[in-house]
């Protein structure tokens, strides 16, 4: 639909035969009959002008919501769901990644404060734990602690906690910030519609897009880690890689490597004054997601450019899980992550097994009327994970008795595992409908991207068939 004004523009009062030029017409006290008509014609010249210029805006408003509209009609709509720590949020990175790298780019700087702040978090679990051992009374005690430590254990926790204070009170104030319900960057998360990204990038010291990622402070000097890092790097690298506290770290579970957001191995590239994440680093970074997340985002290139993704990426804590149903409806495929985690415990729930959990969720949605038509794409991520698990000697029949002496590698754990998966699938689906699961690893960018070329692909045919997409 067009708005079309009717009037056309009048001749400039100006140019008017009818109207001569005399020196009245300009002087405010020679107001006339005729210099009250001009007035008129002007005005009215000038109220159609405004009302052309409206008509414009509108027209070019109605086009660009027709416009998006039709994207929106067009858009791929994908919805992640899976317990906490599954890699939902990773996947969506990778989605970006691979579909709108720009977009990507343009966030860079601000998933480095989060790997800053995962870092702490793991500086933390190491002094916690150096803490435990040698203090067991407390901080003030005098007690030198477990037999098992040295007495220079103990100074070297003190001497290190205090060095590194200032990293801990950047912490708090840019928690403060971000996450003001968080007081540990180990629990941190966000919420939805909370716009942390915007926040920090406002605080970003004038980036100019045009240059590449560079050594600027992107905070203000007190909610920058990046110095404080780059003056201790070498102490911090000795620390975590000190001989006793490694020895400390090794008697611990879960082991500080499994947890999410570890970048201690990386410290000499990532704790220096120019320091700009990788594409890798970002997938790594860990943030909760607290709530619904709805991301939309443009596809920037390739035949299908500038087709709309609508990816919609929910916290999996179990908390939160009721809230994923409204979501539900107007989807066309929902990615459900599973890793294999049958040695690892609930983080909100320590006496639940991750991937006994995961099954149960599984069983839901299958047999969930909502979701008959859903396409339901099974992903059993952090495959990385499992086979580094294998390799470590870690038997599955000890957490699962039911597996027995199955060979205890990767194939043959995946493919148990699988089939339970597909069982509760045909088992439980009101209706009959395909299983498709692929085993996945997302912080393998370079495979994800393919895999999730192919999965967007396979998500339009189908809508194609469907006829939804033409
Ligand atoms: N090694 C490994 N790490 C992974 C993989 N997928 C995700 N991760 C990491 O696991 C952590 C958790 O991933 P997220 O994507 O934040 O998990 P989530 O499902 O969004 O979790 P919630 O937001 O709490 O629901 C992050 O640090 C990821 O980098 C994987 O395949 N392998
Ligand atoms: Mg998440």
């Amino acid at each position: 639909m067009s708005l079309k004004m009717r009037s056309s523009k009048p001749k400039s009062p100006t140019s008017s035969p009818s109207l001569p030029q005399n020196t009245f017409q300009t002087s405010r006290w020679g107001a006339s009959i005729t210099s009250g008509t001009e007035e008129r014609v002007q005005t009215r010249a000038e109220n159609a002008e405004q009302a052309l210029k409206l008509s414009k805006e509108i027209d070019s408003l109605l086009q660009e919501g027709r416009k998006q509209l039709e994207r929106r009609k067009k858009a791929t709509k994908i919805l992640l769901l899976g317990q906490s720590e599954s890699g939902k949020s990773s996947f969506l990175k990778n989605f970006q990644l691979t579909f709108a790298p720009k977009h990507f780019d343009s966030e860079r700087l601000v998933w480095r404060i989060i790997i800053q702040l995962n870092i702490i978090g793991s500086i933390k679990t190491i002094l916690d734990a150096l803490a435990e051992e040698c203090e067991p009374l407390g901080p003030y005690s005098s007690n030198a602690g477990s037999p098992n430590t040295s007495k220079s254990a103990l100074l070297y926790l003190r001497r290190m906690r205090f060095a590194l204070s200032p990293l801990f009170s950047i912490e708090s104030d840019l928690l403060k910030m971000l996450a003001p319900d968080c007081t540990d960057s180990r629990d941190m998360s966000v919420r939805a519609g909370a716009g942390w990204k915007t926040l920090l990038r406002r605080k970003s010291s004038n980036h100019d897009p045009s240059e590449s990622w560079d050594v600027r402070p992107m905070l203000t000097p007190e909610l920058d880690p990046t110095p404080v890092f780059a003056a201790q790097r070498d102490d911090i690298i000795a620390f975590w890689n000190d001989s006793e506290v490694q020895d400390i770290l090794r008697r611990r579970k879960p082991r500080i490597r499994d947890t999410p957001g570890f970048f201690l191995d990386d410290l000499s590239r990532i704790a220096v004054s120019n320091y700009v994440p990788t594409d890798s680093d970002i997938i790594r970074a860990r943030i909760k997601t607290m709530g619904v997340e709805e991301h939309t985002f443009l596809v920037e290139r390739g035949r299908d450019a500038n087709t709309e993704f609508m990816i919609t990426d929910v916290g999996g804590t179990r908390h939160q899980r009721a809230s994923w149903a409204p979501f539900f409806d107007d989807v066309q495929a929902i990615l459900f992550l599973a890793p294999l985690a049958f040695n690892q415990m609930l983080e909100e729930d320590s006496k639940v097994n991750r991937l006994e959990d995961s099954l149960y969720l599984w069983r839901d949605l299958c047999g969930n009327r909502l979701l008959v038509q859903a396409n339901i794409i099974l992903f059993f991520n952090k495959m990385d994970v499992l086979a580094s698990n294998l390799a470590a000697g870690v038997m599955v029949k000890k957490y699962v008795p039911t597996f027995g002496d199955l060979p205890n590698d990767v194939p043959t754990v995946t493919k148990y595992f699988k089939d339970k998966f597909r069982i509760y699938h045909k088992k439980l689906s009101p209706e009959p409908r395909p299983f498709l699961s692929y085993e996945t690893s997302a912080i393998d960018i370079k495979s994800m991207g393919v895999l999730l070329s192919g999965v967007r692909e396979a998500i339009l045919r189908q809508n194609l068939r469907h006829g939804d997409m033409l």
